[in-house]
């Protein structure tokens, strides 16, 4: 797979004046499909996705580069009623995003109508000066899709300058996402390219595994749970032989959450790990060794400094 972590301060960045570039939000509320949309937009995966809402907990960044065209896609989290300092970080990380884009996706979920946290993106995107991309999501699951957009599109209302729209399956229809990624080209500004050519994402190799680490770990626990862990990994070797050895960490607010991450007799943290294991191997194309600990570090979600150290600044 293509390398994934790319920095702006590398020096390598092209600076062509024949080359146009820019930043695209993808932003909505949770659960939607921004994360797949973003996958399909690179045809490779950064970004975590999982049935559970708010899986996506800071702005990650894709890069989708042509020989002339970088677009610098910033998955946001889903925009929500926040319930503590971790949520109201991933709304400013929306807000932080919106600022500084040149343009901006705005992703919904065609198998619902709209309710009160779409109004809520809606307010947020409706007169910000930007071409802004309407994304009906999820068609191949939608009854009424037609009827669903329209009251999307009412939202919009009164706002200045075009809305483009689109109806597609993120997930299913690699080829409308594709049309779609050659409209968002054709907006991008004269720029310098901000990444070189070669990553697909700003994340380093660590941060991008603990997420993939998250995911598993969202999907398989229950109720509360998978709002309150976080991941990290500390370290990361590649052997000879070709073998990649992994050492992670899930992150858990109270000791009484620890067990139940772990599971009777280690149950449920083997199969976080083999899931994890399994992605991460066929992402790198890659044998790997995943070694998983679980800590607690109490009150993580309200504790400025903790959420710091986790990556949430
Ligand atoms: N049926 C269907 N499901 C989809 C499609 N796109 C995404 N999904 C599913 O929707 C769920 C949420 O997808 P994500 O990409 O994680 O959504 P998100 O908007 O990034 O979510 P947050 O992190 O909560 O903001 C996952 O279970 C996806 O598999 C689609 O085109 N069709």
């Amino acid at each position: 797979m293509t390398d994934l972590s790319s920095s702006p301060e590398s020096g390598e960045a092209t600076t062509s004046s024949e080359t146009h570039s820019g930043f695209i939000a993808i932003v909505g509320k949770p659960n939607v499909g921004k994360s797949t949309l973003l996958n399909t937009f690179l045809g490779t995966k950064v970004a975590p996705t999982s049935p559970r809402p708010q899986t996506t907990r800071r702005g990650v960044r894709g890069i989708f580069t042509t020989e002339t065209q970088q677009i610098v896609f910033v998955d946001t989290p889903g925009l929500h009623k926040p319930k503590d300092a971790l949520g109201k970080y991933m709304n400013q990380e929306v807000q932080g995003a919106l600022a500084d884009v040149d343009a901006i996706i705005w992703v919904v979920d065609l198998r619902r109508p709209p309710g009160d946290e779409d109004e809520l993106v809606a307010r947020q995107v409706r007169d910000l000066p930007k071409p802004l991309f309407l994304v009906g999501n999820k068609t191949d699951a939608a009854k009424y899709p037609d009827e669903a957009m329209k009251l999307y599109r009412a939202l919009l209302e009164g706002r200045e300058g075009e809305v483009s729209e689109t109806m597609l399956s993120a997930q299913n229809n690699p080829a409308a996402v594709a049309t779609l990624r050659e409209q968002l080209l054709d907006v991008l500004p004269e720029n310098p390219f901000f990444f070189p050519n070669s990553g697909a994402s700003d994340q380093t190799r660590e941060q991008w595994a603990a997420e993939i680490i998250r995911e598993e770990a969202m999907k398989k626990l229950r109720e509360e749970l998978p709002y309150s862990v976080a991941t990290r990994v500390n370290d990361w070797t590649e052997r000879e032989d070709g073998l990649v050895r992994i050492e992670g960490e899930i992150i858990v607010e109270k000791s009484a959450h620890k067990g139940m991450v772990i599971g009777a007799g280690g149950k449920q943290l083997r199969e976080i790990g083999q899931a994890a294991r399994k992605q991460l191997e066929i992402l790198l194309n890659r044998k790997v060794f995943l070694g998983l600990e679980v800590i607690v570090i109490p009150g993580w979600r309200e504790d400025e400094e903790a959420l710091r150290e986790l990556g949430y600044e």
